[in-house]
């Protein structure tokens, strides 16, 4: 690993619980020490961590009865509570100050959020504060919810430009099979050409866990295309985070493709942030996927769609509708319908905003 490196941690739900869903405030302890060596040692570090459902359910009774959203909700609202107290009062031992941060998907679509909830970030690392990342589960229902926290993890290594992105779940990894299973072996290294593993993954979650393997996957693969060393390893086993700054550590590493610009990265989560879309004829679309550097002008653009506004992620689609890419708007959607087709334009999207889609 390179030092000092950026780092985000993601834990999950059942590293922090027992097998009866009590809180495993002992291996919360244990966790809060290595991350603290990891912070002694001069690296920045972003907590990304679950829980605040799994320590609600404890913390509160509520009827049985009671719909499904409500209780997550009330769940959430009480247990991020306690969760937070419990991370605040280890660190503190430990001389350390943290920071509580809840966000939603939105918070990633709009450019001010994300650049506010950025240099909220960067502005407590560099005041070594340790930011704590949840999502606000109070608000974000059905659609407005992340895939699951992995998914915000990502998005989270993406905005900090971090080198590496570490996700620690109660399995070593992925295997081959149930991990349960003693034929089932572990997969070490996922080379970057790897497409899909989903031969050997079940849907089976753990007990408290949202996303599963399955998703855990795909976001971590999409990090290391960014460039971002990436792991998943079981938080559960004691000095996990010492082990894998020694290389020593039994778990699944995926291969990072080159290394993209911080705001590359940013785009490439777009595909779902997106608040426009722009149509682009042929000719533009032989300009922006050739090998030299091009921006997209309004002589190349169509149509337009959606309302947007200078900073807003937009999807670039060709005649026949097919993905291109993503890019930020230099411009609102007003000025771009007033220039669309015309010559001698301002481009609506700088190159280096600019983020392309690989077709095979
Ligand atoms: N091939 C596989 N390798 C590893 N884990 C798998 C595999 N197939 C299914 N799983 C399940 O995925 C679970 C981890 O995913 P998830 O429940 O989302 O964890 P977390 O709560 O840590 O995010 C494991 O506990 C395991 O039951
Ligand atoms: N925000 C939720 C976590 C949701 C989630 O994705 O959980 P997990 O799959 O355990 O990482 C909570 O704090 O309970």
């Amino acid at each position: 690993m390179k030092h000092p490196s950026t780092l985000v941690i993601k834990i999950g739900s059942n590293v922090l619980t027992q097998a009866d869903g009590l809180p495993d405030l002992g291996r919360m302890e244990h966790l809060v020490g290595q991350i603290m060596q990891l912070l002694k040692a001069g690296n920045k570090l972003v907590l990304v961590s679950s829980g605040a459902v799994a320590f609600g359910r404890q913390a509160v009774s509520i009827p049985e009865k009671l719909n499904p959203i409500s209780k997550r909700q009330i769940w959430a609202a009480t247990g991020q509570v306690h969760l937070i107290e419990a991370y605040q009062r280890l660190f503190q031992k430990q001389g350390q100050s943290v920071a509580q941060i809840l966000v939603t998907k939105e918070d990633f679509r709009d450019r001010k959020h994300f650049l506010n909830m950025k240099n909220c970030m960067e502005g407590l690392m560099q005041q070594n504060i340790l930011p704590i990342v949840n999502e606000n589960d109070t608000v974000t229902i059905t659609e407005l919810m992340f895939t699951d926290n992995d998914e915000l993890a990502s998005l989270t290594a993406a905005m900090v430009n971090a080198d590496s992105l570490i996700l620690l779940s109660n399995v070593d990894g992925i295997f081959t099979g149930n991990p349960a299973d003693p034929d089932s072996k572990l997969i070490e290294w996922v080379s970057s050409d790897t497409k899909d593993l989903s031969e050997y993954i079940s849907a089976a979650k753990s007990s408290f866990g949202r996303g599963g393997m399955l998703t855990k996957f795909s976001t971590a693969k999409k990090s290391a295309d960014l460039g971002i060393n990436v792991i998943i390893a079981n938080g559960k086993r004691d000095g996990v985070l010492e082990e894998y700054l020694s290389g020593k550590l039994a778990c699944t590493h995926f291969e990072p493709k080159k290394k993209k610009q911080a705001p590359k990265k940013w785009l490439a989560h777009g595909a779902q942030y997106y608040k426009g879309k722009v149509f682009i004829n042929e000719g533009a679309k032989v300009s922006l996927t050739s090998a030299v550097i091009r921006s997209l002008l309004p002589v190349g653009v169509t149509r337009i769609e959606g309302e947007f506004s200078k900073g807003d992620i937009l999807l670039i689609r060709d005649e026949k509708g097919i993905k291109i890419g993503l890019g930020r708007a230099e411009y609102s959607s007003k000025s771009a319908a007033e220039k669309l087709g015309q010559k001698n334009q301002k481009a609506l999207i700088h190159y280096d905003y600019l983020y392309l889609f690989d077709h095979d």
